[in-house]
């Protein structure tokens, strides 16, 4: 059994083991390699064979482990569970130990080895590193031949859209199709504005154009005389208003030069810069067409008094031509003609600049090449003097930074360089500045926040030597300094206006205060008025909330509100009084013996105590003629049948409060008044604008007026209608008159009204009468 030994001495390497197939196995410690009976070596066992019986045997040798002879360890080339039996040898005895193992398989990645269940994935550094995948050699070689391909691509592209765009004639526009309006211009006095008339009036531009266009110039050469000889006028193409300036050439090429200007320009997208939209190259109609800023210049805007332009707008402006001047600088374009009338302002009082690049294309026939500003000797003022002494090109930067100076000039003093230096020959001199503008300083919205620097900026963009004078990079920076907190110009244009809103609200408030106090004023007199022509009821229904929106003061509105009164027909009682002054005298007479004055006396004291008897009754006063007194019952307000007895009840009131009158300037004289009833149908409503009154209309008042007319002094008749009413009412004392013969009514049956039964007498009454009220002829 013990037929195979463990030798030591020699570790086989590990090419050996491979070659000789063995597994490796380890329990603890080093291991040993384990071959099969390689004797001639030295190393024996143990080894297990392949029929599977696990054997083994070693021979221990006690020592120290240094001394390397000491193990007893055997190393098993069985996987799995294993025994390991140790036969210890000490003198004489003999012992075996046996210890149960599970051997499993060591693989070493790192050992230099690439074993077999070692692969280059799992174990790189036996193995080596793997080939690349073909899927993943794809999976990254694509993308980046994607990206390359792609940005070839695009700088091809690139190239090309540029290639196409010097090309390109897209924006080149038909003149036909601008629509032009006739132009007008303002005079301030100081300044032209130019603008549209209605839209109505637009016509195609050509069909006219050689009298409108020479009518235009005409106009503006003499506005503004030798300043420029073009004109911007506004105009409607695709449907959108263009400022379009006309070019004056007699001839017209579409060079290259000109083609890359319009590519240039085309390529420029800032919101500081006016917009090129196209233009015609059709000679006599050249033009160059912009984006249309409705606010005109700014110039214009300055020298305009009635806009308010505080210190925030004005360094709004400022900062805005600066960005873009800045974006122009940075794309290498040179303006070479910036003045105020340059810039101009959107309706958004954004401010923009216009005109620039297109040296070529706008250069007029008139022009020298080599001139900058087309306004010759009085643009002066904007020419650097490195320009105008002709040592440097005339577009640079450093030149367009001291146009900006004169610029910051204007914005600061809101006045007219340009139109000052006309009596100021001094300007043509190249040392000439204007002054520093001297500067409000605090903290209102008229103030400059930061007077010095604003003044130094100045000072640094017209500074002589070039090279001191900042960037418009510099100046946007510069700018923001002075104003950090700035607000946008459509903020602060709103802030002007609620400004503006509260002021005007308290002006609509003292406005309001004193319309009502006139109201006030009118109601009264209204009140006074129409308690003398109309009824209470009718001023209470006019003021009524129902009836708001009628204006009370609006007389030809009551009348409309009274007139649909006048569409129904009301039963009213009506009475009319005449006084005469005795049977034989009439008022007539009574007046004809009596001063107007005592007349008028008289009357004011009759009359006022009639009115104020009828205010005890529902009755209402149409009028007073003369010596005719009418009043009315049952309008305006209905009262069923009660009119009757409102009316005879006054009626017997008014006989008896004359009784007791006397007639002021003849005391002695008895007053006489006789009284008419009669109930019917009337219609009531106001008539005409002057004086209107309330009045009825109907045949009821002939008959009451009739009734009036045939009765006698201090009696009251009443017709039968009338008397029918006060019957059926009851408490009347009526005495029949008879029969009467009224003219243009026939035959009439008239009543006494004698009085009135009180209330008390009423009760006492044994027997309550029935019917009419006993007459006694
Ligand atoms: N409302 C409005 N007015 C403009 C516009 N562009 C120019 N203007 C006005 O038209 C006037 C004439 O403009 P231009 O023909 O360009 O002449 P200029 O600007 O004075 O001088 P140059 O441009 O240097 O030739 C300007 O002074 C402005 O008052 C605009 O877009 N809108
Ligand atoms: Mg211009």
């Amino acid at each position: 059994m013990l037929e195979h030994g463990v030798c030591y001495g020699q570790a086989v390497t590990s090419t050996e083991v491979q070659q000789q197939d063995t597994t490796r196995v380890q329990i603890g410690g080093p291991f040993l390699p384990i071959t099969p009976l390689q004797r001639g070596r030295g190393i024996c066992g143990p080894w297990i064979p392949d029929d599977g019986e696990i054997v083994t045997h070693t021979v221990s040798k006690a020592g120290k482990m240094s001394q390397f002879l000491w193990t007893s360890k055997v190393v098993l080339v069985h996987l799995g569970v294993t025994s390991v039996i140790a036969h210890i040898k000490v003198g004489q005895m003999h012992a075996a130990l046996e210890s149960k193992v599970l051997v499993v398989s060591a693989q070493v990645c790192g050992d230099d080895i690439c074993e077999l269940e070692e692969n280059c994935l799992t174990c790189p550094a036996d193995c080596g590193v793997c080939p690349m995948a073909t899927s993943i050699k794809l999976a990254i070689g694509l993308p980046v031949a994607l990206i390359c391909t792609g940005f070839v691509l695009t700088v091809v592209w690139l190239q090309y859209q540029k290639q196409k765009m010097f090309w390109d004639e897209s924006w080149i526009i038909n003149y036909n199709n601008i629509i032009f309006g006739k132009i007008f211009v303002v005079f301030t006095g100081k300044a032209c504005y130019m603008g549209f008339c209605s839209t109505t009036s637009l016509q195609p531009a050509k069909s006219n154009s050689s009298i409108s266009r020479a009518t235009d110039v005409t106009v503006c050469t003499v506005v503004n005389t030798n300043f420029k000889p073009g004109f911007i006028q506004p105009g409607i193409y695709d449907g959108r208003t263009v400022a379009v300036k006309h070019i004056q050439k007699k001839h017209f090429t579409l060079s290259k030069t000109i083609r890359k200007e319009v590519k240039e320009v085309r390529e420029l997208d800032h919101p500081n810069l006016a917009k090129f939209i196209g233009g015609s190259i059709e000679v006599p109609y050249i033009c160059i067409i912009t984006e249309y800023c409705p606010k005109g210049s700014l110039a214009d805007v300055l020298l305009n008094e009635d806009i308010p332009i505080n210190w925030g707008f004005r360094l709004s402006f400022a900062t805005d031509i600066a960005r873009g001047m800045a974006y122009l600088h940075q794309h290498k374009i040179f303006h070479g003609r910036l003045h105020s009338r340059n810039c101009v302002v959107d309706d958004r009082w954004v401010c923009k600049i216009s005109d620039y690049g297109l040296m070529a294309y706008r250069k007029e026939d008139s022009e020298v090449l080599s001139s900058t500003f087309h306004c010759g000797d009085l643009c002066r003022i904007y020419s650097a003097p490195e320009v105008l002494l002709g040592n440097t090109n005339t577009n640079t930067a450093a030149a367009d930074v001291y146009s900006y100076s004169i610029v910051l000039v204007e914005i600061a003093t809101r006045s007219d360089l340009i139109s000052q230096s006309q009596t100021e020959p001094v300007k043509l001199d190249i040392m000439w500045r204007p002054p520093l503008p001297e500067l409000n300083v605090g903290k209102a919205d008229s103030d400059c926040p930061n007077q010095v620097e604003y003044c130094e900026l100045i000072k640094k963009c017209w500074s002589h030597n070039v090279t001191t004078r900042p960037t418009f990079e510099q100046v946007k920076k510069m700018l923001d300094k002075m104003n950090p907190h700035k607000v946008s110009p459509v903020d602060m244009m709103m802030n002007l206006m609620e400004k503006y809103s509260k002021h005007l609200e308290a002006i609509v408030a003292e406005r309001t205060q004193d319309l009502l106090q006139e109201k006030q004023k009118t109601d009264r007199l209204l009140y006074s008025t129409s308690r003398v022509l109309f009824h209470s009821s009718f001023i209470h229904q006019i003021k009524s909330p129902k009836m708001t929106g009628h204006a009370v003061c609006y007389l030809n509105q009551w009348l409309m509100i009274l007139d649909k009164d006048a569409q129904r027909r009301h039963k009213v009682t009506l009475v009319l009084l005449y006084i005469s002054g005795n049977d034989i005298v009439g008022f007539t007479q009574l007046s004809g013996s009596s001063t107007p004055h005592q007349v008028v006396d008289f009357l004011n004291k009759l009359y006022t105590t009639f009115d104020d008897i009828i205010d005890n009754y529902d009755v209402y006063k149409v009028e007073t003629i003369g010596d005719a007194y009418m009043v009315v019952s049952g309008v305006p307000n209905e009262n069923g049948i009660n009119h009757a007895g409102e009316i005879a009840s006054m009626a017997l009131d008014l006989i008896s409060v004359c009784h007791a009158f006397k007639i002021p300037h003849k005391p002695t004289t008895q007053l006489k008044i006789r009284a008419g009833i009669h109930s019917g149908p009337v219609v009531a409503g106001v008539v005409g604008t002057k004086m209107p009154r309330y009045c009825l209309f109907g045949d009821t008042v002939n008959t009451a007026s009739r009734m009036e007319s045939t009765s006698e002094a201090l009696k009251i008749q009443c017709s039968e209608s009338t008397a029918d009413l006060l019957h059926t009412l009851g408490g009347y004392v009526l005495v029949c008159r008879g029969t009467l013969n009224v003219k243009g009514k026939g035959e009439m049956t008239t009543w006494w009204l004698e009085t009135k039964r009180s209330p008390t007498e009423l009760l006492h009454e044994e027997e309550p009468q029935k019917g009419p009220v006993p007459v006694s002829n």
